[in-house]
């Protein structure tokens, strides 16, 4: 058997993920059609709404679909005729924290790529390279392996690959376009790097053929699941580091400046911050401390758990600052929230440290009004219902509003909380805010982003996260 030069593309999953990844894969590839399937209709038709009004906001992602979508790029909800037609077919579907059962609050919640796998088996009448894009604990391929073998018609084989994705969000056009690397596990049986090599193919049509890496299928998936867990244990090192600069004077920048210069660690990812979020690295996080107890390794479990621990306590530490600061009670005092989105240039909210952060401020009866550029009215409500389960929406609506604008948002406030780096926060005219608030007027900046001392000038008391009141 040799290689097979893949010509028909299937996604199943047009999320995040899937989007993005499979648009670029039909930019990059016009002489292979691309197929993204779902089962939520609404999703689909925002995928191919005439006026581009896509379901989910990334820089460069509208400009990819406009110049492939009709072309050789489909959206659909005809899962199975997508399955059917294709020689490689991506599973991109969600993996969130199983939240009853076994391993609930820890372990990945595999329903939905057992799903989609087991529709694979049902429907497909010709043999197929299925690929877990999904982030999955070590070991899931077997699982799929086991579940379409058994399940398929004779004379259909299928090979499973592990091409776990490193996108983040609101650079990842800028990421699949120039990946640091793209990762492939097989088998390491003819057929799997047959397998292999005719994924790599796919990517070579624009990845340079060194970041191409080719690897065993358990040391992908778990590659996945430890490069997401080593970058966050930088941000809580850096976020435990934070709370030592406030106690003592020195100043968060200034260290990790000093720090990144190594160049064993690396100036990246070592923002101080309010706490990290999104819909990955707690999950992941979570599931590689799952898969550590699991294997009987509970000391490699709590050290991997104390790097969520820590972004609990850097997230809860900032509220507490917060009401400190104001003079101890925030119980019917006015909050500006900016940002509610968990990292600038996405609309994505999964995980945001501004839920917690409103949470608090709500569990202290102060009022809170939310303002974020690409988060959606609706998006809020169902974040603040779902981390408040006792409180009612309208009673939530009592005291949270959603403003249109920075400057609608700060008015008539005690107090700003930046919980996003969104650059229009870095150029607010602050002397108009200040005119505008009640005095003291306070800023409390998650994301190191104003200038402190001009900020001071103008009259405001600023707290920014690792800067103490000595530095
Ligand atoms: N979001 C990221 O930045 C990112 C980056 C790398 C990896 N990942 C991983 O990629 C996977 C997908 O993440 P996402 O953020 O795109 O999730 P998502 O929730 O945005 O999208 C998943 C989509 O799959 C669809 N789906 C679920 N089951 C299906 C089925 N049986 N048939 C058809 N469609 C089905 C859902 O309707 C949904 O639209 C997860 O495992 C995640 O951990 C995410
Ligand atoms: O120095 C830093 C860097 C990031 N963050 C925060 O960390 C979170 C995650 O940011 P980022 O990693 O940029 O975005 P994600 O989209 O969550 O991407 C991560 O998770 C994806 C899903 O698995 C992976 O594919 C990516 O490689 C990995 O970076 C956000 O809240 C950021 O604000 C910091 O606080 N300080």
């Amino acid at each position: 058997m040799a290689p097979i030069k893949v010509t028909k593309v299937c996604c199943i999953g047009a999320g995040y993920v899937g989007g993005p990844t499979c648009a670029v894969i039909a930019l990059k590839c016009p002489h292979i059609q691309v197929t993204i399937v779902d089962l939520n209709q609404a999703r689909v038709d925002a995928w191919n709404s005439p006026d581009f009004n896509l379901p989910i906001y990334e820089p460069g992602l509208v400009e990819v679909v406009k110049q492939a979508r009709g072309r050789n790029l489909f959206f659909s909800t005809d899962v199975d005729k997508g399955i059917q037609e294709a020689d490689l077919i991506f599973v991109s579907v969600n993996t969130p924290t199983k939240k009853s059962g076994v391993g609930a609050g820890f372990a990945a919640d595999l329903n939905y790529v057992e799903l989609a796998t087991r529709r694979i088996a049902a429907v497909a009448h010709s043999s197929k390279i299925v690929v877990e894009k999904s982030t999955v604990p070590c070991r899931t391929a077997e699982s799929m392996r086991t579940i379409l073998e058994a399940n398929s018609r004779s004379g259909c084989r299928f090979d499973i690959l592990s091409n776990p994705e490193f996108l983040a969000e609101g650079t990842a056009i800028d990421d699949l376009f120039s990946p640091d690397r793209v990762l492939v596990g097989s088998l390491q049986t003819p057929e799997g790097l047959d397998a292999c090599e005719s994924l790599a193919e796919v990517y070579s049509n624009w990845v340079p053929k060194e970041r191409i890496l080719t690897v065993g299928l358990w040391s992908s998936e778990l590659s996945k699941l430890a490069a997401n867990a080593m970058l966050a244990q930088r941000i809580s090192s850096i976020n435990a580091l934070s709370a030592i600069c406030e106690a003592t004077g020195a100043n968060i920048d200034e260290v990790a400046h000093a720090i990144g210069f190594d160049s064993r660690i690396g100036p990246k990812f070592l923002r101080a911050s309010v706490g990290f979020g999104g819909s990955c690295f707690q999950k992941d996080i979570l599931n590689l401390v799952y898969l550590s107890e699991s294997l009987h390794l509970p000391q490699v479990a709590a050290y991997w758990r104390q790097v969520v621990e820590m972004n609990e306590h850097q997230k809860s530490r900032f509220s507490k600052t917060v009401v400190d600061t104001l003079f101890n009670t925030i119980t019917g005092k006015h909050i500006a929230v900016l940002g509610f989105a968990f990292k600038a240039d996405t609309g994505d909210t999964r995980e945001s440290p501004a839920i917690s952060l409103v949470r608090d401020f709500l569990s202290e009866r102060a009022y809170v009004t939310i303002y974020d550029p690409k988060v959606e009215d609706a998006q809020i409500w169902l974040d603040l219902v779902e981390a408040c389960p006792n409180v009612p929406l309208v009673n939530i609506q009592k005291q949270v509003t959603i403003a249109r604008s920075s400057l609608e948002a700060c008015k008539d406030k005690e107090a700003i909380v930046i919980a996003t780096e969104w650059k229009e926060f870095r150029e607010i005219d602050w002397q108009t805010v200040y005119n505008n608030m009640n005095k003291p007027a306070f800023v409390f900046d998650g994301r190191m982003i104003v200038d402190a001392v001009a900020l001071q000038k103008v009259g405001f008391k600023v707290k920014v996260i690792g800067r103490g009141d000595r530095s």
